[in-house]
C-alpha cells in the first residue's frame, strides 16, 4: 500500500513542530516570504529545525527570492528541501537550488483554465532544467501566492503526474481522505486546514488530518506507486 507523504506547512512555534512530528508528519515547512502572516526569520527557523529528529525534512518556502537570498537563508536555516512558490522560472529555480545546494519542488498554481497538458509540460520542463528538481507541488492559484485554504478541481491532474506530485490547496480534515482516494498523490501539503489562526497550528487538527490521509491510503485500489521516469 502506498503511504502518502505528509507535509505540514507554515510552522512558527516549537509546540507545533512537536505536534507535527508526534503525529507522524514527514516534512514541515517554513515560509521565508516576508509578506506572509506565516513568515519566520531564518534564525527562528534554525531554532525550530534544531529540534527536529532524523528523517523529518525541513522545507524552506520562497516566493520570488533571488539565488543569493535563497543561499543566504539556507546558510542560516539548514532546510533539506526548497519549495519555490512564486513566479520563478524553471531556470531561476535551478540557479537558486544550485546556489543553495539543495533539491527543490516547484509549485504550479492551478487556475480554472489550467489543462492536464500544461501540468505535464511544467513537470517535464522543470525536470529538464535541473537535476536538483524533485517534483511538482500543485496548489490553487490565488493572488497572495499560497496558504489560502482554497481547493482546485483535482480532476485536471493527469494520473501519470498525480503519483509523483504533491497535492495541496485547501486540504483539511474533512476532504483529505477523499483527496487521497481520488488523486493518489505522492504527498500532500497542508497549512490553513490545520490552523487555529494564521501561523498557529492546532495539534488536534494535525493529528486528525494525518489520520484522514491514512484513511485515504487505506481505501481500495491504492497500489504501490513508484516513479518510473
Ligand atoms: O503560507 C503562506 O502564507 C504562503 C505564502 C506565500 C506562498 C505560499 C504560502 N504557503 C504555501 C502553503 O502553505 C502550501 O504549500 C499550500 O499553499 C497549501 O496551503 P493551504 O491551502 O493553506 O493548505
Amino acid at each position: 500500500m502506498h503511504r502518502t507523504r505528509i507535509k505540514i506547512c507554515g510552522l512558527t512555534r516549537e509546540e507545533d513542530v512537536a505536534a507535527a512530528v508526534a503525529a507522524g508528519a514527514d516534512a514541515i515547512g517554513f515560509v521565508f516570504y516576508p509578506k506572509s502572516p506565516r513568515y519566520v526569520t531564518p534564525q527562528r527557523a534554525a531554532e525550530l529545525i534544531a529540534a527536529l529528529p532524523p528523517f523529518v525534512t525541513a522545507v524552506g518556502l520562497f516566493v520570488n527570492a533571488s539565488a543569493e537570498e535563497v543561499a543566504e537563508i539556507v546558510r542560516v536555516a539548514p532546510v533539506g528541501l526548497l519549495q519555490f512558490h512564486g513566479d520563478e522560472t524553471a531556470g531561476q529555480c535551478a540557479l537558486a537550488a544550485a546556489a543553495a545546494n539543495r533539491p527543490f519542488v516547484r509549485a504550479f498554481r492551478v487556475k480554472p483554465s489550467t489543462t492536464g497538458t500544461e501540468l505535464l509540460e511544467y513537470d517535464a520542463h522543470s525536470r529538464a532544467s535541473s537535476s536538483l528538481f524533485n517534483g511538482v507541488l500543485l496548489d490553487t492559484f490565488v493572488d497572495a501566492y499560497g496558504g489560502a485554504g482554497k481547493v482546485f478541481d483535482w480532476s485536471v491532474i493527469p494520473k501519470e503526474l498525480a503519483h509523483r506530485a504533491v497535492l495541496s490547496g485547501g486540504l483539511s480534515v474533512q476532504n483529505a481522505t477523499g483527496a487521497v482516494a481520488q488523486v493518489r498523490p505522492w504527498a500532500v501539503d497542508v497549512s490553513s486546514g490545520v490552523e487555529a489562526a494564521k501561523g498557529i497550528k492546532d495539534a488536534g487538527l494535525i493529528a486528525q488530518f494525518i489520520a484522514a490521509v491514512r484513511a485515504g491510503d487505506a481505501t481500495p485500489g491504492n497500489g504501490v506507486q513508484v516513479r518510473t521516469d
